[in-house]
């Protein structure tokens, strides 16, 4: 998400960087070029004129540390803007009160309402070990109920039975009877969506609200409608007290313009976004990291949070000695996998890295995936010690069991070794520019212990492991 965007406002940064003084003509130039990329980027107008006048006033005249240049110092300042105006802190559900709390999914018809209904409840459930209830008040699409009934058994998540003839606010009162006596910490109520907002769906949202006292109020809006979502939030806010937003379709959303406005025009926080069709694809937004990101700085904060998170320093500097004396092996490279799953995959792990957004297309395209990284572990697994050390010796009657249609074949795995070879190339692509304790610099966090042995575990290269012989496997489909 958010590309264009980052790449304009990363070329007004280059141009800046390197300056010996900040003046008031150099932040001109520069906020001239932010205007037509937040523009560009379909942000509300009245949004750009005061961000970018807020920017202007807080970088002119400001005193350059004498540790960084001019360009840094203007990339804080709108980075510490761009958060603000995304709403500080992330937002999560607030539902400490008596159970059943209740949440209310309201937006228009298509947003996703439906789906992300579902993925909260999994979240709810998974996450948080919730025992939740959803309830579909949809009565005007004929399938609506029952597609909240497909989704919930999906995820092992009760929905409210049909009961044919009843309206909404009927639906809503029998809802909250079967939570409150079958004990469900959350009950979820999805309504119906409408093509337009009009004075019936108004009206009937606020006759649920009134007989459920939701906890909390969602407004579901489609990312890729830009301003239109905005307007579309602008309208609810008018109309019922939302306590937040959530933007579907982020995983399909160039431009970025609608989180950037939607906490400006409707004072509510974003609080999750969708980030795909299937029902895991929910996040919670994160304001700083989105920052980050818009201005290309490589979502770092949050590699750094991950990478302290899942990876032992010592490991990490242990492995990248045994890489750089070109000892590592295929032990070593499943040990590393294991790490890269556990930081959330490839992609995740490509996209946070500056300049990996080619690596990170070759995944969404499908030739990558981490289907593979499974794989690959399986295959290792499968092999003796011997053969670990040394591959040629496999044979080509081992068999690995897959997923049926996940289609795998050892042309992918090694497709998936060159990648971790390019991904390493990358690394030290980065150390040369200064490493991540310059690029953290910049973002103005402090740069973690674990950076330094997660750079050199990745990037050691010198070490890589053999590719595996052609045809050394074969795969089974389980049926
Ligand atoms: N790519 C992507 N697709 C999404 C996302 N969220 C929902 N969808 C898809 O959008 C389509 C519409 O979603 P629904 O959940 O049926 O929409 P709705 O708002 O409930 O629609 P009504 O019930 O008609 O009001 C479905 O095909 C979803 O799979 C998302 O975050 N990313």
């Amino acid at each position: 998400m958010f590309d264009s965007l980052s790449d304009r406002l990363g070329g007004v940064f280059a141009a800046l960087r390197g300056r010996g003084a900040l003046n008031e003509a150099d932040v001109r130039a520069a906020m001239r070029e932010v205007r037509i990329a937040l523009l560009e980027a379909d942000v509300a107008l009245p949004v750009v004129r005061s961000f970018v006048d807020s920017v202007t006033e807080k970088a002119v005249g400001q005193n350059v540390l004498r540790s960084i240049t001019p360009g840094q110092q203007v990339v804080k300042i709108v980075n510490d803007a761009l958060v603000d105006m995304l709403g500080s802190d992330t937002a999560d559900l607030e539902l400490d009160v008596t159970p059943p709390a209740i949440i209310m999914m309201v937006g228009l018809q298509g947003s996703g309402k439906t789906t992300t209904t579902a993925k909260i409840a999994k979240r709810l459930t998974e996450k948080d070990r919730k025992k939740v209830l959803m309830a579909s008040l949809d009565v005007n699409r004929p399938a609506a109920q029952e597609q909240l009934a497909v989704l919930g058994s999906q995820i092992n998540v009760a929905t409210l039975p049909v009961v044919a003839g009843q309206q909404p606010v009927e639906i809503a009162r029998r809802a909250l009877n079967a939570a409150r006596l079958q004990g469900y910490d959350v009950l979820m109520l999805d309504t119906a969506g409408r093509l337009h907002v009009d004075q019936a769906l108004m009206d009937e949202m606020r006759a649920v609200s009134d007989v459920s006292s939701p906890a909390e109020t969602l407004l579901v809006v489609d990312a890729l409608t830009g301003q239109d979502a905005v307007n579309v939030a602008k309208s609810f806010t008018d109309q019922v007290s939302l306590t937040g937003v959530i933007l579907t379709r982020m995983d399909g959303d160039a431009r970025g313009g609608a989180a950037l406005s939607m906490r400006a025009v409707t004072g509510k926080p974003i609080k999750f976004v969708g980030t795909g069709e299937k029902l895991d694809g929910l996040e919670l937004f994160h304001p700083s990291r989105v920052a980050g990101r818009i201005l290309g700085m490589g979502d770092v904060v949050s590699l750094v949070e991950r990478a302290a998170e899942s990876i032992q320093v010592e490991d990490a500097e242990a492995m990248a000695a045994k890489m750089a004396k070109g000892q590592f092996d295929l032990n070593d490279l499943r040990q590393q996998l294991a790490q890269m799953q556990k930081m959330g995959g490839l992609g995740a792990l490509a996209g946070m890295i500056p300049g990996m957004k080619k690596a990170q297309a070759a995944m969404a395209s499908g030739a990558v995936s981490d289907k593979m990284l499974i794989h690959m572990d399986a295959m290792i697994g499968s092999m003796t010690a011997k053969e670990r050390a040394k591959p040629e010796l496999l044979q080509a009657k081992r068999k690995i069991r897959i997923a049926k249609g996940s289609g795998t074949t050892v042309q992918d795995v090694n497709k998936l070794l060159k990648m971790h070879q390019e991904m390493a190339t990358a690394m030290k692509k980065l150390k040369k520019m200064g490493g991540m304790k310059a690029l953290m610099g910049m973002m103005g966090g402090g740069a973690g212990g674990g950076l330094g042995g997660l750079a050199g575990m990745l990037g050691g290269g010198g070490g890589m492991p053999p590719v595996f012989p052609a045809n050394s496997f074969q795969f089974h489909e389980l049926t």
